[in-house]
């Protein structure tokens, strides 16, 4: 069992290099941990949080699991010690990454923040609240995903901000004034995904209804 660690151990003493995995883990699956530790090996980060979010402010409730049952799910995959699930976004009370980023910043100063997102995420970011000045501040790092990196290198926001893609090494910087880059974390493409979980339990819940006691 991973040990139930929460970010906020971490306090503020050094300055550490985290990635923030935000998603709903409905449920949390391979797909998610092979894009955390790839982003975490290519970009060098002390560790990834596994952001659970309250509920993603572009996704119906309907079919939404509850927040503690999808944290457990995080948790499942997490080890509590490079790789940790976290739902600080109730804590804070944000559910718009801008508005959790801003916050995460002011509470740890010295921490280094990367955000990392799958290639579907890229193609949707245009739709964020305040996405460009999002992106002006943050570092993001975007992992292919299949049926949507060429999609999202050929979308709007990679469009926008195509001045600004550099290669995964240019994140290691401290400081990305005026602009933070953004980088595809060359990583092989990993083909798991909740909806198709989630589809999958559907089927056996029907078949065992079918079946009868
Ligand atoms: N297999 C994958 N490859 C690349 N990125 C992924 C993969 N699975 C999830 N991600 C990314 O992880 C983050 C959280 O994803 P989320 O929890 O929504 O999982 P999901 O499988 O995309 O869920 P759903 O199918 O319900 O939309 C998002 O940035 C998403 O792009
Ligand atoms: O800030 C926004 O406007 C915004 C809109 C949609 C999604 N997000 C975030 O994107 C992350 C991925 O969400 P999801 O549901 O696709 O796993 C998660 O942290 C959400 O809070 C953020």
């Amino acid at each position: 069992m991973p040990r139930a660690v929460t970010p906020a151990r971490f306090g503020d003493s050094r300055a550490r290099r985290i990635g923030l995995l935000g998603g709903s883990f409905n449920p949390a699956h391979a797909g998610h941990r092979h894009v955390a530790d790839m982003a975490r090996r290519a970009l060098r980060l002390d560790e990834v949080w596994l952001m659970v979010s309250p509920g993603n402010p572009l996704k119906p409730v309907a079919g939404m699991a509850p927040l503690p049952e999808r944290l457990a799910s995080a948790r499942r995959i997490a080890d509590g010690r490079r790789l940790i699930a976290t739902d600080i976004e109730r804590d804070l009370g944000t559910r718009f990454t801008a508005d959790t980023l801003r916050v995460l910043r002011r509470r740890f100063p010295r921490a280094r923040f990367v955000l990392v997102i799958g290639a579907d995420n890229l193609v949707q970011l245009p739709r964020w609240r305040r996405w460009r000045e999002m992106a002006r501040d943050t570092a993001i790092a975007v992992l292919p995903r299949p049926g949507w990196t060429r999609k999202a290198l050929a979308g709007r926001a990679a469009h926008v901000l195509a001045r600004h893609r550099q290669a995964p090494g240019a994140l290691l910087t401290e400081s990305f004034a005026p602009h933070a880059p953004w980088c595809l974390v060359p990583a092989r493409e990993h083909a798991a995904s909740a909806t198709a979980i989630r589809a999958a339990r559907a089927e056996q819940h029907e078949l065992g209804e079918r079946r009868g006691p």
